[in-house]
């Protein structure tokens, strides 16, 4: 069988950090979260850039370089055209930079861009009204950060987008208590002890694909899903559930999610089991306990859950109420 040939080059790293970016306003809020929009005074991404075309094809194979855009320019574009962006979101941004470049090199058949957010956090400062967010200062936050991707491709004189999603990634949750591992097959090669009440610390990845790609971008805020919301329904599930196990738990963050949020098609997860070892157990007058972190390895899950499994979900719940 004649395997088809795969080539492309980009650029990864490109950073861009624009101010007074178009707040992001009008988003629809959701119970388990505050979060109303983002003000966008300090906008900051990280973007990989990967192009692909036929005509690319004897840049590598015969070293003419008449028809290679450098990926020094590309960086030079995505970073510009932050300048010129009206939106207000990572994936809008993508949106507008993929197909602009597409118009502009029109021997490229097709554009892949992933942005990862370089996130900054607003703080407080002493005003004359008491303690305000300032409008100024910002920190730099090393915790979860929003991801988008697209892919956009050539079709005639249109462009077609392929592949778009979005997610936040390294979401790090502990729980304290209220936690159960216990059930799981015990064999000769079982050395775990079932556990009722274990301190969960979990890492999570969650991506999320629109039934309607146009609505990832943020245009009409009503329909655009923020990282910050999914990471606000993702901890109050984990605090309002016994969790039997993260499988279990990140099933029912996925339902959640697309009960909040219909305009999405598909939630997915990888998940990491960072649960820590306990030191002291028990401490005199105290119900806490000491832990460290636990060693290598980690275990892991992947899941996605899609309108199916609400249509199942919500049977089951309708089954339980009957029964009552
Ligand atoms: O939530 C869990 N799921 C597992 O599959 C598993 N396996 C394990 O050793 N600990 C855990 N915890």
């Amino acid at each position: 069988m004649k395997q088809k040939r795969v080539f492309s080059y980009g650029k990864g790293d490109v950073f861009a950090y624009r101010t007074f970016l178009t707040p992001l306003t009008g988003v629809r809020q959701i119970p388990e979260s505050a979060f109303c929009g983002r003000s966008n005074v300090v906008f900051g991404v990280n973007v990989k850039v990967e192009i692909a075309g036929n005509q690319l094809l004897t840049s590598f194979t015969e070293g003419d370089n008449s028809l290679v855009v450098a990926t020094d320019s590309m960086k030079n574009f995505i970073q510009r055209h932050l300048g010129s962006y009206e939106g207000s979101t990572i994936e809008g941004f993508l949106h507008y930079v993929g197909e602009e470049f597409l118009k502009k090199y029109d021997h490229i058949d097709s554009i892949k861009l992933i942005g990862d957010e370089v996130p900054f956090e607003s703080i407080n400062r002493v005003s004359s009204s008491g303690l305000t967010e300032s409008d100024l200062v910002f920190k730099n936050s090393r915790n979860e950060k929003a991801q988008a991707s697209v892919e956009i491709v050539r079709n005639g004189t249109d462009f077609e987008i392929v592949n778009q999603s979005s997610g936040l990634l390294d979401l790090q949750l502990i729980k304290v208590r209220g936690n159960s591992f216990v059930g799981f097959i015990r064999d000769e090669y079982t050395t775990l002890p079932e556990d009722s009440n274990r301190p969960l610390f979990i890492y999570l990845n969650i991506g999320w694909k629109y039934e309607n790609v146009e609505d990832s971008t943020g245009l009409d805020p009503v329909v655009y899903v923020s990282a910050e919301q999914v990471r606000d329904i993702a901890s109050s599930v984990f605090h309002d559930l016994e969790t039997p196990s993260i499988q279990y738990l990140i099933y029912l963050i996925g339902c959640r999610v697309l009960e909040r949020f219909p305009q999405l098609q598909e939630v997915n997860f990888q998940s990491q089991n960072h649960t820590w070892d306990s030191v002291v157990e028990d401490i005199p007058n105290s119900s806490g306990k000491v832990y460290t972190e636990p060693r290598p390895p980690f275990g892991f899950q992947r899941f996605s859950v899609t309108k199916e499994d609400l249509k199942n979900k919500q049977e089951v719940t309708t089954t339980n109420n009957l029964s009552k």
